[in-house]
């Protein structure tokens, strides 16, 4: 008996950690200049495709995409340009690297300067938001050599992706041929998304903080979901950490205090590596499909004090729609018996409301 409740605990244990327990999809069909990218039918291999992202997004919110179009070498590069920034003495970095904003969303963010979930205290992590090149608003005074470079490129790559994968959001979703362009369409000049990169330097472990399962301390990242369209976080192989609860359980509409569920709910999504991105769904996402897709929790713990030893990197894309869009569910999303959950609401006011719940001016 005893024998049998050691087992399933085990098991239970396995599977709530199985390395890989977000699903993957394959998005090589929306790569391709073909079908709905085109502005054509969609091929057989992107209805499926997009099918695989309904039923994901339904359920988790979350979902690992192979085949973005992001090359691993330049993801290896990037992740090298942020080593060789965040590795410089803190007194170097609050002095060189140019300080973040709320109004522009650029810059850098030292330790202990934001809190994503207002309800604990300031994240363990420092990082460098930048914007796309088209804005030339970035200043990499201060950043290792390759860093602009590389950040260039990402973003030529992320903003091709970004269309595509918001074209088979649309598809997804259902939304009829003429309007497969319903969110792309709102990501003509990119400038309000962000490219970040960001440092988790080693923190202390203290068990029963650090891993989040007590909701005053603070952790690597606190609990909330990305206010955009969708997020593209790229992990390196094995990165752990990153814990992600389902959508049914989302925060779509809510602003900076999240309540923190200290259940066995959270699923751990250690990171694949290569060109592979995480990709969750956000609050304007939410709003947009009434609540058809929801925004996605997700939290950084360490979970042992050997994870704790470790620095940690991460670089999120927020594919966050233009200025001067406007976010208005669609009638598609509002069948007879169900009410538009959420009023029409300027991009612009929606986005500055949730960066300055983030803290920092
Ligand atoms: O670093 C990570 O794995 C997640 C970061 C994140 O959730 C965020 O910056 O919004
Ligand atoms: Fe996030």
């Amino acid at each position: 008996m005893a024998t049998d409740l050691v087992d399933s605990d085990l098991t239970k244990k396995r599977r709530t950690e199985s390395p890989h327990a977000l699903p993957v999809v394959d998005f090589g069909p929306f790569l391709a200049n073909e079908g709905c990218t085109v502005g054509d039918v969609p091929t057989a291999g992107q209805l499926k495709v997009a099918a695989q992202i309904d039923s994901i997004m339904s359920e988790h919110g979350f979902l690992f995409l192979e085949n973005l179009g992001i090359d691993s070498q330049l993801l290896t590069s990037a992740f090298g340009a942020a080593r060789g920034t965040f590795s410089q003495p803190e007194d170097g970095k609050a002095a060189n690297l140019a300080p973040w904003a709320a109004a522009t969303n650029g810059g850098y963010s030292a330790l202990g300067a934001q809190s994503a979930n207002r309800a604990r205290p300031a994240d363990l992590r420092e990082s460098i938001s930048t914007r796309t090149p088209r804005l030339a608003c970035n200043d990499y005074r201060g950043t290792a050599a390759e860093f602009g470079p590389t950040a260039d490129s990402l973003w030529g790559k992320l903003e091709d992706a970004t269309r595509r994968f918001s074209i088979a959001c649309a598809l997804a979703l259902g939304l009829p041929a003429g309007e497969l362009d319903f969110f792309s369409r709102a990501f003509e000049s990119h400038d309000n998304s962000a490219l970040v990169f960001v440092h988790y330097p080693p923190c202390d472990f203290e068990s029963g903080i650090s891993d989040g399962s007590n909701s005053a301390g603070s952790i690597r990242v606190g609990e909330h979901a990305d206010f955009g369209l969708f997020t593209f976080l790229f992990l390196e192989s094995g990165a752990p950490g990153l814990q992600v609860r389902k959508a049914a359980e989302g925060e779509g509409g809510t602003l900076g205090d999240h309540k923190v569920p200290l259940d066995s709910g959270w699923i751990h999504a250690p990171g694949r590596g290569g060109g592979c991105a995480v990709v969750n769904s956000g609050a304007l996402l939410a709003r947009w499909t009434n609540d058809r897709w929801r925004a996605t929790t997700h939290r950084v713990v360490v979970r042992n004090a050997e994870e704790a030893g470790e620095h940690r990197y991460s670089i999120p894309f927020f594919a966050q729609p233009d200025k001067g869009t406007t976010c208005a569910v669609h009638p598609l999303f509002v069948p007879i018996e169900q009410v538009v959950r959420y009023p029409p609401i300027a991009i612009e006011d929606f986005l500055q409301l949730k960066l300055k719940t983030l803290g920092g001016s």
